[in-house]
């Protein structure tokens, strides 16, 4: 069981503040979804968290180790970032077997995660031929190759069908269900709405809301309360 903890995280490009300062929290059993407009500084926080960009002030960890300092990265957290990073010229399962190796993680769970994302029948043809939901499979397949304690998914219902975007959500249900902890990026409100038990809002580089979901709504709609919220930091930076 891992929480991760971000806490008065700033991350300033030059002069600019992308994230100018965040603090949540996301506990063990909860899915909590990381909302806000374009810009707002949302990948930039997972960004810091996954260990791809450092932190200017503060600090994103898991159970207070940051990224770099964790004994084993791939058993601790699988992330979800960008499907447009899979090589067009090797196969889905090659793919997976690289970063199995990467990760220290046994190639026999390759098969394993190919068959939990339905990938099996496809495993072998080259990524160019795959379509957006089926590179957003393989990478959510790559987030699960080390049995984490944490998912961190950015935008993960890109391009998937309607039935798998219910085995998406059933697939991060379960996974908190089970003790896991899942931090998910999404602009899809219905998405969040029903799969979301914690909500953090950000806008422009803060947090604007943070809290148990049904807390926050208090019955309004989650389109209602989102817009509501951000129409006075509304506008890309
Ligand atoms: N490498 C970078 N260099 C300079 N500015 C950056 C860099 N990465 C992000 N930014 C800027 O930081 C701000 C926050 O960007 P970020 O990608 O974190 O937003 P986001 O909330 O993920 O947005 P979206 O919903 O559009 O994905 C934006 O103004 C962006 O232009």
């Amino acid at each position: 069981m891992t929480t991760i903890h971000v806490s008065g995280l700033r991350k300033a490009y030059g002069g600019f503040d992308a994230v100018h300062d965040v603090t949540f929290t996301a506990a063990p059993g909860r899915v909590v979804g990381l909302l806000g407009p374009n810009g707002a500084g949302k990948s930039t926080t997972l960004h810091v968290l996954l260990g791809l960009a450092a932190a200017t002030a503060g600090s994103a960890t898991f159970d207070g180790r940051a990224f770099a300092d964790l004994a084993h990265p791939a058993r601790t957290v699988g992330a979800l970032l960008d499907a447009g990073g899979l090589h067009p010229g090797r196969t889905g399962r090659d793919h997976l077997r690289v970063l199995a190796a990467a990760g220290r993680v046994p190639a026999r769970r390759v098969d394993e995660v190919l068959a939990l994302v339905g990938m099996t029948p496809a495993a072998d043809r080259r990524v160019r031929t795959y379509s957006l939901g089926m590179r957003q499979r393989i990478g959510i397949a790559a987030a699960l190759l080390g049995d984490p304690e944490v998912l961190v998914l950015d935008e993960p219902a890109n391009g998937l069908d309607p039935a798998g975007m219910r085995w998406l959500r059933d697939l991060v249900r379960a996974f908190a269900d089970d003790g896991g902890t899942v931090l998910l990026a999404s602009h899809v409100l219905s998405e969040v709405r029903q799969v979301a038990d914690d909500l953090v809002v950000v806008g422009q580089g803060r947090v604007v809301a943070d809290g148990p979901l049904d807390d926050l709504l208090r019955g309004e709609s989650l389109e209602d309360f989102y817009l509501d919220l951000t129409a006075t930091t509304e506008g890309v930076r």
